[in-house]
C-alpha cells in the first residue's frame, strides 16, 4: 500500500513499542525505512522485540524507563537527540484496567493518569522543545480511544486521561504549527492485544464482546492501524494536524463503544475481574 523507502531518513520514537499495537506500528515504520526507538519499563521485553524486529535489518534502539518519571524521560530524549535526533513521535504507551470508580484508591487513579496524561505530556514536551530549538519540524501521533468523545464508564481514569491527550493534540497543533510541528491522534476500537485483553476483558475470549456488537461484526486489525499510523506520520498530508480520527467500524456511533454494560456486574464479577487483573499486573511488575 505504501512505497518502499517512504520513511527513509526518518527516526521515530514509539513509546510502549515493545508490545502490542506499539510494536506492530513500529514494525511497519521500520519496514518502510524508518529508524526506530522504543521505550518501556521492561527492558528484557524491549530487547527481545528489537532483536526480532531487526532480524531482516534496520535499526531499533531501546530505552528502559517509566514515562511517569519526567527526569528519566528528559534524559532519554536528550540522549536520542545526541545520537541522531527524531523526526516523529508515536505516543502509544498507556496503562488501564476496568474497575468501578468507587473502588479506586488514589494510587489506582494515579497509576493510569500518571502514565497516560502526565507521561504522554512529558515525552511530547521533551521532544517538541528540542524540535523548536533546532528549528526543525516533526510529527506526533498519539493513540487515544473513542471514549475521548463520550466517556468511558468503568475506565474513568483512562477516559479522563485520554481526553487530556486529545486536548493536548488540538492545543499544540495550534501552538506549535508555526514551528512545523504537527500533532494528530487515532482513536481505535478494540484490537485485541495481551496487555489490553487481560486488563479490560479479563477471563473472556479476546475480542468476543466487540465482535458481537460491532456494526462490522469484528474487531480491528493490526494492519488497519499500521496503515493509518504510517499515513499520518508520513509526509503525505502535512496540512493535516490537530485531528482525532476514530477507527472502530462505527462501534462508538452505534453503541457508545464503551463498557456501560458492565453496570450489570455485581460484587462477585468485580472481585473475580480484579483478581485476574492484579495477577497480570504482578507478573509484568516482576519483569521491570
Ligand atoms: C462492551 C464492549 C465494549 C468494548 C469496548 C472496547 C474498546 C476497547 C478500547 C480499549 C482501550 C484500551 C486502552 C488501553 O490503555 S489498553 C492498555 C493496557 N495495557 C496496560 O495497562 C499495560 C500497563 N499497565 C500496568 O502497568 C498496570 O495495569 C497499571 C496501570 C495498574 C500500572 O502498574 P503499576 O505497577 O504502576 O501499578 P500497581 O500494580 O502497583 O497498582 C497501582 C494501584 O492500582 C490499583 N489497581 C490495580 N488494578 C486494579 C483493579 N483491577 N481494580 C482496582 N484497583 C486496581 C492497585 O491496587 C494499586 O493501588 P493501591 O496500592 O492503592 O492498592
Ligand atoms: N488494544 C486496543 O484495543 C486498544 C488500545 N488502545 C491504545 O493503544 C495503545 C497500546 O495498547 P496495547 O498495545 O493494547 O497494550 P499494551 O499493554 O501491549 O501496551 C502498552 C505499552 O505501554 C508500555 N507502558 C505502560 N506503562 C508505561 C510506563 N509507565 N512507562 C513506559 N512504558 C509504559 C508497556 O510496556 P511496559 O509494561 O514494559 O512498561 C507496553 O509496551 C495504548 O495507548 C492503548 O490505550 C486504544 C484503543 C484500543
Amino acid at each position: 500500500m505504501f512505497s518502499d523507502g517512504l520513511f527513509d531518513g526518518k527516526r521515530i520514537l514509539v513509546t510502549g513499542g515493545g508490545t502490542g499495537l506499539g510494536r506492530a506500528m513500529a514494525e511497519r515504520l521500520l519496514a518502510l525505512g524508518a529508524d526506530i526507538v522504543i521505550c518501556g519499563r521492561r527492558e528484557n521485553v524491549l530487547q527481545a522485540a528489537a532483536k526480532e524486529m531487526t532480524a531482516k535489518g534496520g535499526r531499533v534502539d531501546c530505552y528502559g524507563l517509566d514515562i511517569r518519571n519526567a527526569q528519566a524521560v528528559d534524559e532519554m530524549v536528550a540522549d536520542i537527540f545526541a545520537t541522531g535526533g527524531l523526526t516523529g513521535l508515536l505516543n502509544n504507551a498507556a496503562g488501564n484496567f476496568i474497575a468501578r470508580t468507587e473502588d479506586l484508591s488514589p494510587k489506582g487513579f494515579d497509576a493510569v493518569a500518571n502514565i497516560v496524561m502526565h507521561g504522554t505530556f512529558y515525552v511530547t514536551q521533551a521532544v517538541g522543545k528540542r524540535w523548536i530549538a533546532a528549528g526543525q519540524g516533526g510529527s506526533v501521533l498519539s493513540i487515544v480511544v473513542t471514549w475521548v468523545r463520550n466517556g468511558g464508564p468503568f475506565v474513568t481514569p483512562s477516559a479522563m486521561s485520554k481526553a487530556a491527550v486529545a486536548a493536548m493534540t488540538k492545543s499544540l497543533a495550534a501552538e506549535w504549527g508555526r514551528y512545523g510541528v504537527r500533532l494528530n491522534a487515532v482513536a481505535p476500537g478494540e484490537i485485541p492485544t495481551e496487555g489490553m485483553s487481560k486488563r479490560l476483558n479479563p477471563g473472556e475470549t479476546p475480542g468476543a464482546r466487540t465482535a458481537a456488537r460491532n456494526p462490522m461484526g469484528r474487531v480491528g486489525t493490526m494492519e488497519e492501524l499500521q496503515n493509518l499510523a504510517a499515513f499520518l506520520l508520513s509526509d503525505g498530508c502535512p496540512w493535516l494536524t490537530g485531528e482525532v480520527i476514530a477507527m472502530d467500524g462505527a462501534q462508538a456511533l452505534a453503541t457508545g463503544g464503551n463498557f456501560y454494560e458492565l453496570r450489570e456486574w455485581g460484587d462477585a464479577e468485580w472481585k473475580a475481574a480484579r483478581e485476574r487483573i492484579e495477577a497480570v499486573n504482578a507478573k509484568d511488575r516482576k519483569e521491570r
